[in-house]
């Protein structure tokens, strides 16, 4: 794993547009796995930049979101949806029929988690797969358990993923208490992956991350069997590396 230490957030998201950057330059047509999150708001800031500097365009970008709440309307709010329209695509080029996110309102879970995984197969697997991390090690809402699941899936989320993201919306008791998610199979068949950390409260989840086993209570820590994983972390986060 390539991990790189930066001084702050700013340092962060610098590096990780930048990254980015060249992706979709390199590759016009890239299949991009986007992450949400308080960590990426200032990414995707960076990719508005660089897309308004003409640098990259996203016209042939087709992107496929890593989760969504479930149940939840698009309309909300609150969901990921609305997040990705908000910070990202609507201040881009990107052609909507590329855009890819779970479902969060459809009756039929199951249908949509594969249909989901279908869809990301028939455009060859994701080029570039963006991370965030939670406090809890998950990544998308692969949650802490016994066991990881493969594929896309409905699952509950854990109760620290609740207390930290509650506050996007109105009341706790508003917040949905399952997700859509990637599953880690799609996930790591990426065939590059760049995860991002930064604060305090990340610096247990990137510790065991980094500590050369594979533990599904930290389910990030299964990407250290991935071959082309960049980690981006700041001060704070590393405070808990040797
Ligand atoms: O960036 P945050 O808000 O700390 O969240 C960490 C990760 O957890 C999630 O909320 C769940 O997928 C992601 O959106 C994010 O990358």
């Amino acid at each position: 794993m390539n991990l790189i230490r930066v001084k702050d957030y700013n340092e962060m998201i610098e590096r990780a547009g930048e990254y980015m950057k060249l992706q979709v330059r390199e590759k016009k047509d890239s299949v991009l796995g986007l992450a949400t999150g308080r960590t990426m708001v200032g990414v995707y800031e960076r990719l508005i930049e660089h897309y308004k500097n003409k640098d990259i365009s996203f016209r042939d970008v087709i992107t496929f979101n890593l989760d969504e709440y479930y149940p939840i309307t698009r309309e909300n709010p609150s969901s990921y949806y609305q997040y990705m329209m908000e910070h990202l695509f609507r201040h881009t080029d990107i052609n909507t029929e590329n855009i890819h996110i779970p479902d969060g309102s459809t009756t039929d879970p199951l249908e949509e988690c594969k249909s989901y995984d279908k869809k990301i197969e028939a455009v060859g697997g994701i080029d570039l797969q963006l991370l965030g991390i939670g406090r809890n090690g998950h990544i998308g809402f692969n949650e802490p358990k016994p066991v990881l699941e493969l594929n896309t899936h409905l699952t509950d989320l854990d109760e620290t993923t609740i207390e930290d993201n509650a506050s996007a919306f109105s009341s706790r008791e508003a917040m949905p208490q399952q997700a859509i998610t990637l599953g880690i199979k799609k996930i790591m068949e990426a065939k590059k992956i760049i995860l991002l950390a930064n604060g305090r409260e990340k610096s247990e989840a990137l510790r065991k991350m980094t500590r050369k086993e594979v533990d599904p209570r930290w389910p990030a820590s299964i990407l250290q069997l991935h071959p082309d994983i960049t980690t981006i972390a700041d001060e704070e986060a590393c405070e808990r590396l040797e």
